[in-house]
């Protein structure tokens, strides 16, 4: 028989883990713990796959971005991009915590409104926003459209004059900045979709200026995600900011500049995006421009808050390989190590969840790709059928992801709040998934 792990020492790949995740912590009893609330618990009553998310992670984080913004000595106002979490739940505590909220369609706008978020403190980004969605900007009043192409500008102003509103205008430049990031999160190089290229933003600026039903008040960019250094920001802003200057020499009023986000977290050892060092580069290159200055950060403030909690069906021998620990969750749950090869932790729940020495293994999903794999020859403690993991940093990117492929129904929710705990999202039912669907007639009683 194995000998349990002690989680009062635990295995090293845990505990190596776990010191780059103050916001978990371990109980000699109860294994994996956020704000005091022991996750076996959770996995215990609600089943697994299940995502977790810490309210106090997510309020701690908020302000710990705005503090490093104040400390530097910029009034940045801070828009949290939707689409990296955008449960009504998460919305609100981020509302309440004073973000407001950057949106990419219609139906995240109509969920920030509906957590509370005002349209005043909402913008709307995105490369290909149809005429209803602009309709819907214009007839909610929020604070402004990030245009991205000279297409979009001319529809938005059609439309405004149509609805007899004005909108706040920020013309999104691609700086043609490398992120450092991987290729399928960069957004601001030469060659990707997102925004109006650098060298032609000045003169699509003086044309909006002119356009009726537009106010064009300045620039806005986003270079990408998963950002660690501060160089690149630091050239996108040079850029920003020489922008800014011009367009002012050119006679043209310049009020407002949208930094973006991008700010990485550290999944595993990489450490993580500092906040005062970005604020420290806005400050340097784009501070001393009298303009409304704000950000759209996303990941950095709501991946390390959340886990997806997950239990291993079976374990499969192969001779002379890894074993495969095939998991209860799948890609269709937590897609991004499918999509970008991306490396998240996976710790044992509790001391019974790991009961021998840590064996190398890769750790996949029960859905019928090859790319359904979480972690290739992974060093872990022993996983034996039965037992409970956590998969962390998942609160960003995470369940938004999720699809039902394979007939899988959608995951649980949960929020713990200090010792508080409650399911935000029920599991979905079987059921639900063909709910929507019909048979036509013809079909069902051929003639
Ligand atoms: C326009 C825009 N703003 C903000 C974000 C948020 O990025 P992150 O989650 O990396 O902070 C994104 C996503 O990359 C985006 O496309
Ligand atoms: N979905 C990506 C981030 C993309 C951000 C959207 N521009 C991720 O999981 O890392």
């Amino acid at each position: 028989m194995a000998e349990p792990i002690s989680f009062s020492t635990p295995d090293p790949t845990v505990r190596e883990l776990l010191a780059t995740h103050p916001q978990l912590t371990l109980d000699v009893q109860c294994g994996l713990m956020m704000e005091g609330v022991p996750l076996s618990a959770i996995a215990d009553e609600v089943g697994t796959p299940c995502w977790v998310m810490s309210a106090g992670t997510l309020r701690a984080r908020a302000q710990r971005l705005s503090g490093a913004m104040m400390q530097a000595g910029l009034s940045v106002s801070s828009h949290f991009a939707v689409k990296a979490n955008d449960h009504l739940a998460i919305l609100k505590i981020l509302a309440k915590a004073g973000l407001g909220a950057d949106v990419v369609s219609a139906g995240e706008l109509l969920r920030a409104r509906r957590a509370g978020i005002p349209a005043s403190r909402i913008v709307f980004s995105g490369v290909g926003k149809t005429e209803a969605e602009l309709r819907l900007a214009l007839a909610e009043g929020i604070a402004q459209v990030n245009v991205e192409s000279a297409e979009e500008l001319e529809i938005l102003s059609a439309l405004a004059v149509e609805c007899r509103r004005e909108m706040t205008v920020l013309l999104r430049v691609n700086p043609d900045v490398d992120a450092g990031t991987h290729a399928k999160i960069t957004t601001g190089v030469a060659g990707n979709k997102f925004g109006v290229p650098w060298d032609e933003a000045l003169a699509l600026y003086r044309h909006a200026a002119g356009l009726p039903g537009i106010r064009a008040a300045g620039y806005a960019m986003h270079i990408g995600s998963q950002i660690l250094a501060a160089a690149p920001f630091r050239a996108a802003y040079a850029r920003l900011a020489a922008l800014v200057r011009a367009t002012r020499e050119a006679g043209l009023a310049v009020s407002a500049v949208d930094c973006g986000g991008g700010l990485g977290i550290c999944y595993r050892d990489e450490g993580e995006g500092s906040p005062d060092v970005w604020a420290g580069v806005i400050r340097a290159e784009l501070g001393d421009l009298d303009v409304r200055l704000a950000i759209e950060p996303g990941r950095w403030i709501a991946a390390p808050a959340g886990v997806l909690l997950s239990t291993v069906v079976l374990r499969k021998a192969v001779t002379g390989e890894a074993p495969f620990i095939v998991l209860d969750a799948a890609m269709n749950d937590l897609l991004r190590p499918s999509l970008y090869d991306a490396w998240h932790g996976i710790v044992p729940l509790s001391p019974r969840d790991a009961v021998a020495a840590a064996e190398t293994a890769t750790i996949v999903g029960p859905v019928c790709e090859s790319g359904d794999t979480f972690a290739q020859e992974r060093v872990l403690p022993r996983l034996e059928r039965g037992a409970r993991v956590a998969v962390l940093d998942t609160g960003a990117y995470g369940a938004v992801m999720s699809s039902t492929y394979n007939a899988r129904p959608l995951a649980a929710e949960v929020l713990v709040d200090g010792g508080r705990w409650s399911v935000i999202r029920p599991r979905q039912s079987v059921e639900a998934l063909w709910a929507g669907e019909t048979i036509p007639d013809w079909i069902k009683h051929p003639a």
